[in-house]
């Protein structure tokens, strides 16, 4: 990270294009050039003319006349118009589209027609909807089409509502199928605002017959926030989360509320499209987007495939559909003016493209990403194994990528700094006969905090006698290295494992020396007594020491045990297991570890990118689903939220502001805060572990078993993927490392040596509104190796009696903050937090149940 500045940062890059509703142009090479030549990227194109158009509703009104009124047969079914005389769509002639193959095309974005009904009442529509669909996307394969433009499906019908989706979502997999190399987007608003859903002449939902369309009875359908994202789940679902299946999500005017956006920043939106009416006017006369909406736009660019940006009806291409163009009169992005300098006006300049010199403007203006983001490049909802470090040797670029980080080691040296400054400020005693401190980094790696104990010594003004164990070979040639050209030999290395290791040894004074033997003081048997190796004297012990010729080098206590033996999800990396074999080392009175204590951390989480990525790869892995990954999450949804009021008064004001100049950019825009539950914790030294039974070659692990069961409150309906675990750590007194969205910023902002990590359901699990989610997590041992298992219900809140049915359920859990590792303990009223109760008049149903999950074959072998 060293010698980066922001501003060299070069931002995401907005590709965008050019779409305009029933655009007739004939698409050329020269055509595509002259929308490069305008700064766009590319364009539109529908696949299809009006003449086709005409040419269905021709066929179509014709065939209706002839058609008898539909009956009834004894079952009731109304066979004449389904099951006989089917209406058939003559395949495209010339005059149907204006397409043709060429070297433009795949620089395109085809449009299929708006005008079907896929989700019609009416099969005969339905049906020929489907048709029209079919026809289109064959021939826009045929042209060598790329990018499908789909509109999405009509969701009222008189008094029905998303009855229809299922066709919908039938004919997207017939199309996907039929155009294996084009990526479909299906066109969709944020939210299902049916008053916005209106049906344009032509269209073929209009001709549906009154008697598949239920009576309105005064119907009057509501606003569902989540009514497009709904549809979209059942699409996606019964085309298997295909993987050329996308959203092109429509930008309202008026955006929903936060929660909503961000559902939709965990969906795949590969495409966002911007009317000219969602733009405002600035006092120039320019047309902007709000700060919130500037705010989404710049969450969507910074995941890992930002969308391309459709800007739609925003006027012609210059030099296109008829326009005049004046090269002169263009400014180009960059100079396009702000706030001010349009206020003072240059009256000579007509930008005949202001809508997209306003989006590239807006890409300039982009925020630096944060280290975390830089760091994490490509890193982005990436799957990875966890790393294995006990049982794999890291390579020397891994060492390297977590020595980048700017706050760990920063953190570990204030840690030990002040763990030394209170020790000799307690006056404590020392496992040492000249009264330095005697401390161990266990798992040193390549030094990094050796170094930073070497400066907390000095910081402090605390002596030391520094060891480092470290069991990876290759590593340890590098602390050899380091011991002489850095360190001055002060260091005594110790290739080993830690849990072999028989601690440190000193020099105890003639005097001391005839009165006790250490092995006895400390009660190791002789036969276990360590003999000191070769690179022990060699490199930094104290060489040439021996009974014979000197006072005896004699075992003793370790003060402080430095280790950073932590994964994604605290102790999935055997922390515990390997900290538990130098328990004994450490000086009994007044000995302590850094970290004193780790707990592990999760939330439920949407998460369609990652659990479409599992399912790929249960394909050639058939663990695939059962395995733990740690990954940098981006494209995900937090399903249960801390709904504090100052985020729904956010969202409310977000939703009334809508002037560019008014809003701020901060508390309107952020997210809901997830609420994140402890799982469990650890603690070190641990003063607690059993002693191993004689009849045992195994130290038994019976006590790192961890069991948990969490209910969070989901606020919204959704889609449950799986679980995002954190970890945070107490390495000594006020001094945390957080990987927990909640605390990150307090206890150690900038952190990027963890990801977190990632438990997958097989099978994603529906959370209804207001819903909750109950997840039951277990981490297992046999002695040999260490695994996870999980399982996740799902409850939905039902009425047991009418005067409840009038209520809305106030969700108890919903408003209680995150909870840190020390309130899981129970509560006075016996209450673990993380339980809520259950409002009166309600009782909880289940309505959704995963498998029992477990990473037992991938499991960390101890
Ligand atoms: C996550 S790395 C940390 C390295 C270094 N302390 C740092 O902070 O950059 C963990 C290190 O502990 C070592 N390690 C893991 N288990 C160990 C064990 N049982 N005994 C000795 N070393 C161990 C690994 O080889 C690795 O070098």
């Amino acid at each position: 990270m060293e010698g980066y500045s922001a501003s060299e940062d070069p931002g995401p890059t907005f590709c965008i294009g050019h779409h305009e509703t029933n655009r007739s142009v004939f698409v050329t090479p020269q055509v595509v050039r002259r929308v490069h030549e305008s700064n766009y990227d590319m364009m539109t194109v529908s696949i299809t003319t009006q003449h086709f158009h005409s040419r269905v509703l021709g066929l179509l009104s014709s065939y209706l006349s002839n058609l008898q009124s539909p009956t009834y047969d004894s079952i009731g079914t109304m066979a004449t118009t389904q099951n006989t005389r089917p209406l058939t769509i003559p395949p495209l002639s010339k005059l149907d589209s204006n397409l043709t193959p060429n070297d433009a095309t795949s620089q395109l974005v085809g449009v299929t027609s708006s005008w079907i009904d896929l989700c019609s009442p009416d099969p005969l529509i339905a049906d020929l909807s489907r048709q029209v669909l079919m026809l289109e996307v064959a021939y826009a394969a045929f042209c060598g089409i790329g990018y499908l433009l789909v509109p999405g499906p009509k969701l009222h019908h008189g008094s029905l509502h998303s009855e229809g989706v299922v066709y919908y979502a039938r004919a997207i997999q017939d199309a996907l199928n039929l155009g294996p190399y084009i990526q479909y987007h299906i066109w969709l608003p944020m939210l299902d605002n049916p008053e916005l859903e209106v049906d344009t002449m032509g269209d073929l939902a209009h001709l549906a017959r009154e008697e598949f369309l239920q009576s309105d009875d005064g119907f009057v359908p509501k606003v569902d926030l989540f009514g497009t994202w709904d549809a979209w789940d059942l699409i996606r679902k019964s085309c298997k989360y295909h993987t050329r299946l996308f959203v092109a999500l429509a930008m309202p005017k008026q955006l929903p509320p936060l929660y909503v956006q961000s559902r939709w920043h965990s969906e795949p939106v590969h495409l966002l499209t911007i009317d000219a009416s969602s733009f405002l006017k600035n006092q120039k006369g320019y047309p902007v987007l709000s700060k919130a909406h500037q705010a989404l736009i710049a969450k969507l660019m910074r995941l890992r495939t930002p969308p391309w940006i459709l800007l739609c009806n925003v006027g012609p291409i210059p030099g296109l559909d008829g326009s005049e163009e004046s090269e002169t009169s263009r400014l180009s992005g960059s100079d396009y003016p702000s706030l001010s300098q349009g206020a003072a006006g240059n009256k000579k300049h007509i930008d005949l493209t202001p809508h997209l010199s306003y989006i590239r403007n807006l890409q300039q203006r982009q925020p630096p990403r944060t280290p975390i983001e830089r760091f994490g490049t490509g890193y982005q909802d990436y799957l990875q194994a966890p790393l294995q470090p006990l049982t794999v040797n890291l390579e020397s670029i891994t060492y390297e990528v977590f020595e980048k980080d700017p706050i760990k080691y920063e953190w570990y040296e204030r840690a030990i700094t002040k763990a030394l400054k209170d020790w000799a400020e307690q006056k404590k005693p020392t496992s040492h006969p000249e009264g330095k401190v005697i401390l161990a980094v266990v798992g040193a790696g390549r030094g990094p905090l050796v170094n930073r104990a070497i400066k907390a010594s000095a910081e402090a003004g605390v002596e030391i006698d520094l060891w480092a164990v470290e069991k990876n070979q290759n590593a340890f040639v590098l602390l050899q290295r380091h011991n002489e050209t850095i360190w001055d030999g002060q260091v005594t290395l110790v290739q080993s494992d830690m849990r072999s290791w028989k601690g440190p040894r000193v020099r105890k004074p003639a005097a001391e020396e005839s009165q006790k033997n250490v092995g006895e003081s400390l009660g190791i048997e002789d036969s276990l007594l360590y003999t000191p190796t070769k690179e022990e004297n060699d490199f930094g012990g104290p060489t040439g020491l021996s009974n014979s010729n000197g006072p005896a080098l004699s075992y003793t206590h370790v003060d402080i045990v430095v280790s950073e033996l932590l994964g994604s999800f605290a102790d999935n990396e055997l922390s515990p297991e390997c900290l538990d074999g130098i328990n004994d080392l450490i000086n009994p009175v007044h000995g302590i570890s850094i970290p004193a204590s780790y707990s592990a951390h999760f939330t439920p989480i949407s998460a369609p990118k990652l659990h479409s990525d599992v399912m790929n790869q249960t394909v050639s892995n058939p663990a695939a689903p059962e395995t733990p990954y740690v990954v940098m999450l981006h494209a995900i949804d937090f399903l249960s939220t801390v709904d504090s009021p100052a985020n729904s008064e956010a969202a409310n004001q977000n939703a009334a502001n809508r002037s560019s100049g008014t809003t701020t950019i901060t508390a309107a825009t952020e997210f809901p805060t997830p609420f994140v539950q402890t799982a469990w914790s650890f603690s070190h030294p641990n003063r607690n572990i059993p002693a191993q039974p004689p009849s045992s070659s195994t130290i038994p692990n019976f006590h790192n078993v961890r069991q948990t069961r969490l209910s969070f409150p989901a606020q919204n309906r959704g889609a449950c993927h799986g679980l995002a675990g954190y970890f945070e750590t107490v390495l000594y007194g006020d001094v945390e490392l957080s990987t927990n969205p909640v605390t990150m910023d307090e206890k150690s902002a900038s952190m990027i040596s963890w990801f977190p990590i990632y438990f997958p359901l097989k099978t994603p699990l529906n959370v209804p509104d207001n819903g909750e989610i109950v997840a039951t997590m277990y981490r297992q041992t046999d002695d040999r190796k260490v695994w996870y298992e999980w399982m996740v219900e799902v409850f939905a809140l039902e009425p047991t009696s009418n005067s409840a049915r009038l209520t809305t359920p106030a969700m108890s859990g919903a408003h209680i903050g995150s909870p840190s590792a020390d309130s899981l303990k129970t509560k006075p009223n016996g209450q673990k937090q993380g339980h809520r109760s259950i409002p009166a008049g309600f009782r909880r149903v289940r309505v959704g149940l995963s498998d029992l999950h477990s990473s037992i074959k991938e499991g960390c072998l101890m």
